[in-house]
């Protein structure tokens, strides 16, 4: 997937502008910036659900709607109606929507598609409980196989880990770092700086364009931290992630 001169104005007030950024196949990118910043913009921007203002997102070399059809999108946990009445299986098929048809029949591959998926996030002895009955834990991993039953190229992940127990994190972690290994391309927000650069081979460091981009290994300088989430010189917080300097402190 390819961004290049993304820009996209909301409410009359421009959002992200400039914004150039790529995953290929079999990375697993991280995509940082302080709330506010446009991350979710970037992320709907992709899938089509922004208008954007100028610039070009191209997915499996499609600029058009066609390369959308195999996007995965896991958004915020708290964007989905959990009181709905429908079960963890129901929820997951939906994900096939895109591959059904609106109106049509799911048929043996959707409901295979939907049984893997499920396995992958360890929920298939859940399939039949009701969503609203889920720990928010076993939503995400719901959300996650829901994206994953559409049997993506690209999957887009909106905060996954926000408000998870450390097992969770880890399951998550260890399957998105999976999907990679495995020729997916992964683009994920998250909060959990740290998480970040242990987990992402690269990251994006926004806040409303693009601060500074690369490795974890080359993003050590503090001051495009301090740029990017306002972090004061010296902050004790930048050691935590282990950016820091003798000079600035
Ligand atoms: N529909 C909208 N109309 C007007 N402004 C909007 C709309 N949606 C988002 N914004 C604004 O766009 C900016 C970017 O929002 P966005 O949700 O993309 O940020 P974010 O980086 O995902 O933030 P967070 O980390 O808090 O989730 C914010 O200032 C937000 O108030």
């Amino acid at each position: 997937m390819t961004v290049e001169g993304l820009a996209v104005d909301l409410g009359g007030r421009e959002v992200l502008r400039e914004i150039d950024l790529t995953v290929a196949r079999g990375e697993l990118v991280g995509l940082i910036g302080p709330n506010g910043a446009g991350k979710t913009t970037l992320l709907r921007s992709v899938l089509g659900l922004t208008q954007i203002r100028g610039g070009t997102v191209t997915i499996g070399g499609s600029t058009a709607g066609a390369g959308r059809r195999k996007v995965g999108y896991v958004p915020q946990r708290h964007e989905f109606a959990w009181d709905f009445p429908i079960s963890v299986e129901d929820v997951v098929l939906s994900g096939r929507v895109g591959a059904i048809g609106w109106g049509r029949r799911a048929g043996v591959e959707d409901y295979r598609a939907t049984r893997q998926a499920l396995e992958r996030v360890h929920m298939q002895d859940l399939r039949r409980r009701p969503v609203g009955q889920l720990s928010g834990g076993q939503r995400q991993r719901v959300l996650v196989a829901r994206a994953l039953a559409l049997r993506p190229c690209l999957l887009l992940l909106d905060e996954p880990f926000t408000g998870l127990d450390i097992p969770t994190q880890e399951l998550l972690t260890d399957l998105f770092t999976s999907l990679a290994q495995e020729g997916h391309a992964l683009l994920m927000t998250t909060h959990d700086l740290a998480g970040a650069l242990v987990a992402c081979q690269r990251l994006y460091l926004v806040n409303r364009r693009v601060i500074a981009t690369g490795r974890p290994d080359e993003l050590a300088d503090p001051g495009v931290w301090i740029e990017a989430f306002g972090f004061r010189p010296g902050s004790p917080l930048l050691a935590t992630i282990g950016v820091h300097r003798a000079d600035l402190r």
